[in-house]
């Protein structure tokens, strides 16, 4: 897939696919008792709530012209005790519709974030943090109100609109057929806006998501933003994003006006059919079976029966909308892992630290080879450094050996077993991690270094902080380790991040440690305590450590040389020194500029 950013539209589903809907329904059937009491709290108010108007007739054209008391209280009474049922069924139903689209809410955020937990760096790579932020959170709520009260209103007033044709075709047969003649024209309008309605919400759906990655990319980059003074050019195209939002919202919310005004227009008109036809009907001396009871009372049927269809219209309109946000959501959610477990795969076995790369070419996007055809083997408890250039491919390397991307060909093999042959989890456990990007959670700073290692005592924690020289500075924070960081730990200095993340790789007590330049913002003092420390914790392990500072991994048991998409150079800091090859320039340019 190509790269999308903030400016780029995501590719938008040609068709409407009920399939969308079908898989919402999924969701909901667990809730199906709750729905069902509800449906049926709906449907037993709608259904006595249809006698009223009959009751009226009963009064207008028997009771009161009988001057029959007993019959006029009677049925005030049951009218009465019907609205009051009806207030009773209406709370009930809010409740059970607000837990149920809550539930589905919740289980659908549920799902997605399971699924983001999984997915390979190539998908984070490929798009905008905030493009998918907005799945988890805008997208999913705004399936709430579809979810809380759209499903059960809408069969609730389908089967109304049975009970009011019913009752109006009992009533009159002539005016109820006058009254449905005006459907068919509301149905053809419906199908003409179709296409456009649909379209209009999916470009309304992109703008947000457009607008939210750039919110996300500004607040991630505001440091630098400030720092280039770039406030007024940002501003601008957040206004542009921002306009192209509310212009899309506007556009697509007109074809959801429109159908209002469309059924107040069919339904008037048809209205004062009914009314023209019954009067000269009453006129005609009540040969078509219409009193003014009779017409009074199919009046009031009229008006509820398009203001169900006015209901049913408009969530047909939120289900339009709804698909527009469902096809994003379950995109996300049926996104193919590209970094999985095999069918067959087996459990990594306790590692010893072996480690091969045999044929290995590796490519981020398809036909540029960032590593091609590389081959070397590591034996255990060995450290091994990587230098060389900027952008070589030394990160790729060692992200590769956890298994972060497949390879496009070749082997990497610990200990004989070919990674791709065994369980992420089993492999990943067994690896301490450190990246470039010495990522701090929101927490304690106690919570930080035991990330990877849930089950470590404070006393284990500690130590591995003394390890890498953390404990001093940790130990001057108002609440030490307890001390509360904010995410990215913006109150650390870049420095302070990194010991931590070099605490919490060391305290995962890995099989093989990865140390992706976990030095580099340290100061020289530190780092000569630190390496002493790291030299008596690095035995027994493999180790692979990426560093442009050479001083660091001078004692390195093997340096190797990456550039032009391959090993240039290996052997330990002396051979290379002695080879006067790369590396010696290398070493050179840094001891002359020291
Ligand atoms: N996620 C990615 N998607 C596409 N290309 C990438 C990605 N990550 C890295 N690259 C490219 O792969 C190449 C190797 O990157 P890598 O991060 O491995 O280099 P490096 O040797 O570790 O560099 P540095 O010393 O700057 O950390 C670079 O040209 C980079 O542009």
């Amino acid at each position: 897939m190509a790269r999308n950013r903030y400016d780029m539209d995501e590719v938008l589903e040609e068709k409407f696919d009920i399939n969308q809907v079908k898989r919402l329904a999924k969701y909901v059937a667990p809730h199906k008792t709750k729905m069902l009491l509800a449906l049926f709290l709906m449907l037993s108010s709608a259904f006595l709530s249809t006698f009223l108007p009959k009751f009226l007739q009963l009064e207008m054209d028997v009771y009161i012209p009988d001057k029959n008391i007993t019959g006029i209280v009677g049925i005030v009474l049951l009218t009465a005790v019907i609205c009051i049922y009806l207030v009773v069924c209406i709370r009930l139903k809010i409740t059970l519709t607000m837990h149920v689209g809550q539930d589905v809410i919740h289980q659908l955020r549920e799902d997605i974030f399971e699924k983001l937990q999984e997915l390979p760096f190539s998908y984070y790579d490929e798009r905008p943090h905030g493009k998918i932020q907005v799945r988890v959170v805008n997208y999913v709520n705004n399936l709430s109100d579809i979810l809380s009260n759209g499903i059960l209103q809408t069969i609730t007033d389908l089967f109304n609109l049975l009970f009011i044709i019913g009752f109006m075709f009992y009533m009159n047969v002539r005016l109820t057929l006058i009254c449905l003649c005006g459907l068919p024209f509301l149905f053809l309008f419906i199908v003409l806006i179709k296409r456009g309605q649909r379209r209009a919400w999916q470009i309304q759906s992109n703008k947000q998501s457009n607008l939210n990655a750039y919110i996300s990319e500004s607040i991630n980059g505001i440091r630098v933003t400030q720092a280039f003074v770039r406030e007024d050019k940002n501003t601008e195209i957040f206004n542009d994003l921002s306009q192209n939002y509310r212009d899309s919202w506007m556009h697509a919310s007109y074809y959801g006006f429109a159908m209002g005004p469309m059924v107040d227009l069919i339904s008037t008109i048809t209205t004062a059919f009914v009314y023209v036809l019954g009067v000269h009907y009453i006129i005609d001396g009540n040969v078509s079976g219409v009193s003014i009871g009779v017409l009074i009372a199919f009046t009031a049927y009229i008006s509820r029966f398009w203001a169900p269809i006015n209901t049913i219209a408009s969530f047909y309109n939120s289900v339009v909308t709804a698909v527009s946000y469902l096809e994003r959501i379950f995109e996300t959610i049926d996104e193919p892992v590209e970094v999985k477990d095999a069918k067959d795969a087996i459990e990594m076995p306790a590692i010893q630290g072996k480690l091969e790369f045999e044929h290995v070419t590796f490519s981020y996007e398809k036909g540029v080879e960032i590593l091609k055809d590389v081959n070397f083997s590591v034996e255990p408890g060995k450290t091994i450094a990587f230098v060389g250039p900027t952008g070589a491919g030394k990160s790729t390397i060692v992200n590769l050996i956890s298994r972060f991307y497949n390879v496009d060909s070749g082997r990497i093999l610990i200990d004989g077993v070919d990674i791709s042959k065994v369980t992420l989890r089993s492999l990943r456990k067994q690896m301490g991690v450190m990246m470039q990007d010495s990522f701090i959670f929101g927490g304690t700073i106690m919570d930080n270094i035991r990330y990877g290692n849930k089950t470590a005592t404070d006393e284990e924690v500690i130590r591995a902080a003394k390890t890498v020289c953390a404990h001093d500075f940790i130990m001057q924070m108002e609440d030490g380790y307890q001390t509360q960081v904010n995410e990215r730990g913006s109150r650390l200095s870049v420095g302070q991040r990194q010991l931590i993340s070099f605490a919490r790789a060391l305290l995962a007590d890995p099989a093989i440690l990865i140390l992706d330049e976990a030095t580099s913002s340290i100061d020289t003092e530190t780092e000569i305590v630190l390496q002493e420390g790291l030299n008596h914790l690095l035995k027994g392990r493999t180790s692979f450590i990426i560093a442009h500072r050479l001083s660091t991994i001078q004692n390195a048991d093997c340096i190797m040389y990456i550039s032009d998409g391959g090993i240039a150079e290996a052997g330990t800091h002396e051979e290379l020194l002695q080879k006067h090859g790369k590396y010696y320039e290398l070493y050179e340019a840094q001891y002359k500029s020291v």
